[in-house]
């Protein structure tokens, strides 16, 4: 059907800047705001929900809510150290809370006085933080809550005249706030939209396909997500046609592709994820704190999201004075040391093409190329790992990737099997390089059942 505001294309991009974040896979999240000085408390009770909505689970009022900025004076705030973390974590790029679904802002906005040059931190925290990731070479994404709570012109739905008119002061409000971001942080690589679920927002898809075009003019190479994007009938993410708008798929929202299945890989695609089960800011309690992921499971994350073609992007919620929670920051160098053996899996790797899901792991492979990689994220109890080749193929060789590299020559079967024992060793994710060329022609032709 004739669409004015659908997809703007049909097959994924293949300028260098959408390659760059491409070849990126893994990211770090950062869920920060007035919301991690509560931590998921209300006047002494524990709120077992996700920390940055407490506002609404505690129903607190807005006026009080918004008190909090007078308290926010972010003492332990340190870009330079977050960024420093971040780098150590194998991050290659960085999303922020701009303005979450509270409306507060961590830069100085002129459109609005609810943002943090009017705390006692007086800082423009996104500005510092821009800063201090690009010095260590990550690339910076911004995150903006459409939905926005604090914003007397915000409208759920538009059931009357005055929403409508209420509702279009607040769509200029959004527009103009993006655009001086823009031209705040022109070196920004993109833009993660969230909030844009209501009727409201589903009924202006103009806007949202507006806010795209405007922000790649002042950003040429910009990256915007599916999440932003309506179309003239409302549907999001995938246009009444049923094509991917914006430049790539961000419904993975704490899950991956599951089943494991081939055709995710045909569209760029992002999946973001908690390491509580379920907050993105900071939540002090033991709700969340008994349901941390392990470096382990995040590992296999990212390989999973690499077997597939897409990014993985993990959030922390650093805690209300700017603080990394210590255990975040743990699990960070984890994963880290883990990248810093093994990113050759991961980093500029996408599908194997001929390899099917192997159940134990993931391959990798990078575009055109010979190499696989084998991630074994789950180690069969028989602790023998068996590897099929794709028809056609033999394996030349098999590496271990880690120091020292132990080189394994596999047994001569038509489906090559390792014996390895891992023995006492504490890794639990090993990825073997493997080399593979195309079998010569078979020695024995199929015994002709006729004869
Ligand atoms: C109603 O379910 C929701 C709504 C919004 C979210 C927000 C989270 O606050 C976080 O910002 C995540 C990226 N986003 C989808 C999560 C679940």
């Amino acid at each position: 059907m004739e669409l004015n505001y659908g997809a703007s294309r049909q097959q994924p991009r293949q300028d260098a800047a959408m390659q760059r974040f491409r070849e990126h896979r893994f990211g770090q999240f950062v869920h920060w705001g007035l919301y991690a000085m509560p931590a998921g408390y209300w006047q002494g009770t524990e709120y077992r929900f996700a920390a940055e909505f407490l506002q609404k689970t505690a129903n607190i009022p807005e006026p009080e809510w918004a008190e909090l900025a007078q308290q926010f004076s972010a003492e332990a705030f340190d870009a330079d150290a977050w960024a420093a973390l971040a780098a150590r974590s194998g991050v290659k790029y960085a999303t922020f809370t701009t303005k979450h679904h509270d409306g507060f802002c961590l830069w100085p906005s002129q459109y609005t006085d609810f943002h943090s040059g009017n705390t006692p931190a007086a800082r423009d925290f996104i500005g510092e933080l821009v800063a201090a990731y690009q010095r260590h070479g990550i690339d910076v994404y911004l995150y903006y809550s459409v939905l926005d709570w604090h914003h007397p012109d915000w409208r759920y739905r538009l059931e009357s005249a005055e929403d409508q008119q209420a509702f279009k002061r607040y769509l200029d409000f959004a527009m103009n706030q993006l655009v001086e971001l823009a031209q705040r942080y022109p070196s920004v690589k993109g833009f993660w939209f969230d909030g844009t679920w209501d009727e409201s927002v589903k009924a202006n898809g103009r806007w949202t396909w507006e806010v795209e075009q405007r922000l790649k003019e002042l950003i040429p190479g910009l990256i915007v997500s599916s999440r932003l994007r309506a179309d003239d009938l409302g549907a999001r993410h995938r246009d009444s046609n049923g094509s991917l708008m914006g430049d790539y798929e961000s419904g993975y929202e704490r899950r991956l592709p599951d089943p494991w299945d081939r055709s995710v890989c045909e569209q760029d695609w992002e999946a973001c994820m908690t390491i509580p089960q379920a907050s993105w800011g900071y939540h002090a309690g033991p709700w969340a704190k008994r349901t941390r992921k392990s470096a382990a499971e995040l590992i296999d994350m990212i390989a999973h999201c690499t077997s597939l073609s897409g990014n993985f992007l993990l959030n922390f919620g650093p805690r209300g004075d700017g603080s990394i929670d210590p255990e975040d920051a743990a699990l960070a160098e984890q994963i880290g040391n883990w990248l810093a053996q093994n990113g050759a899996a991961i980093y500029g790797k996408g599908v194997a093409t001929n390899w099917s899901y192997p159940g134990w792991g993931y391959y990798t492979q990078e575009a055109d190329s010979e190499t696989v990689y084998a991630v074994v994220t789950k180690w069969p109890t028989a602790r023998r790992l068996r590897l099929q080749l794709p028809a056609g193929e033999r394996l030349l060789a098999a590496t271990l990737l880690r120091e020292p590299a132990l080189q394994l020559n596999p047994q001569e079967l038509e489906t090559s099997l390792f014996e390895l024992e891992l023995g006492n060793s504490s890794e639990e994710t090993l990825v073997f390089e493997l080399t593979t060329a195309a079998a010569e022609e078979q020695s024995w032709t199929e015994p002709n059942p006729d004869v």
